[in-house]
């Protein structure tokens, strides 16, 4: 029996409206249980349109490493708990490409959320030429390096997600081996900051991920569930990867 409960997150990205929030929640309402820890990271704005139901938890796709004050656009760690979010997405590399967001600032957030009592799902991945370069393991050393090796208390309280750049929204999944691999690594390079935290600790995949590719990912020692895109925003679809990961 696997020691560590299977997470299941969709990342909704900027989609979605009320409607799909009902439909959600309607849907996995009426799962049953046992399941995987299941997370829905809406645009923060619908957050509030979610029933809260114990099938689910709610989670931001971002989060400001302030507390308060001038930062305009900004949301804060505490007002995401005030809204009903237990967890918070950080260093997305959509966010690292698109918005500039570096290791430095990643790691603030981690820690920001961290000490208000939001779990991080933090991500880290390497790029199509950064794999073909054959620097996959490096840059994801660099990645977990900036946010746990000068503050490795973090780890305890930490979910990783293993998120190949190349696989995001491409319908290229890393095979299970290669994810394996990867998440295997990741858990040995974070051992020697905590090792017991490294062996509790979920890392979840992140790429790609169907009601049809999920069973075999779910197969591997080191793949503790996954992070959604695409296919956390069919209804149907959803729940039945949550229902394959309870069994995983
Ligand atoms: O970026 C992702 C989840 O955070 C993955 O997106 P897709 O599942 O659409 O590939």
């Amino acid at each position: 029996m696997r020691q560590r409960k299977p997470l299941v997150v969709a990342n909704w990205k900027m989609n979605g409206n009320s409607d799909l929030v009902q439909q959600m929640s309607d849907a996995l309402s009426v799962l049953k249980q046992p399941l995987p820890e299941i997370l829905i990271c809406p645009p923060v704005i619908l957050l509030t349109d979610f029933p809260k139901h114990q099938n689910y938890k709610l989670g931001a796709q971002n989060v400001s490493e302030q507390h308060s004050g001038a930062f305009t656009g900004e949301i804060s760690a505490d007002m995401l708990l005030a809204a009903g979010a237990s967890h918070v997405i950080i260093g997305h590399s959509e966010r690292r490409a698109l918005y500039g967001e570096l290791d430095t600032v990643i790691s603030q957030k981690v820690k920001v959320a961290i000490d208000a009592g939001l779990t991080p799902v933090v991500c880290v991945g390497e790029t199509l030429q950064q794999r073909e370069e054959e620097k996959t393991l490096e840059v994801l050393a660099r990645q977990l390096d900036a946010v746990y090796a000068a503050q490795p208390y973090l780890l305890a309280r930490s979910v990783v997600s293993y998120e190949p750049v190349w696989a995001i929204g491409t319908g290229r999944t890393a095979t299970p081996q290669q994810a394996q691999q990867v998440h295997h690594f990741i858990r040995q390079h974070l051992a020697q900051y905590d090792a017991q935290a490294a062996d509790v600790l979920r890392i979840i995949y992140g790429g790609s991920v169907t009601a049809t590719n999920c069973e075999a990912l779910f197969a591997e020692a080191d793949i503790d569930g996954a992070l959604i895109g695409g296919a956390s925003l069919k209804v149907a679809e959803f729940s039945a990867i949550c229902t394959m990961a309870k069994d995983s």
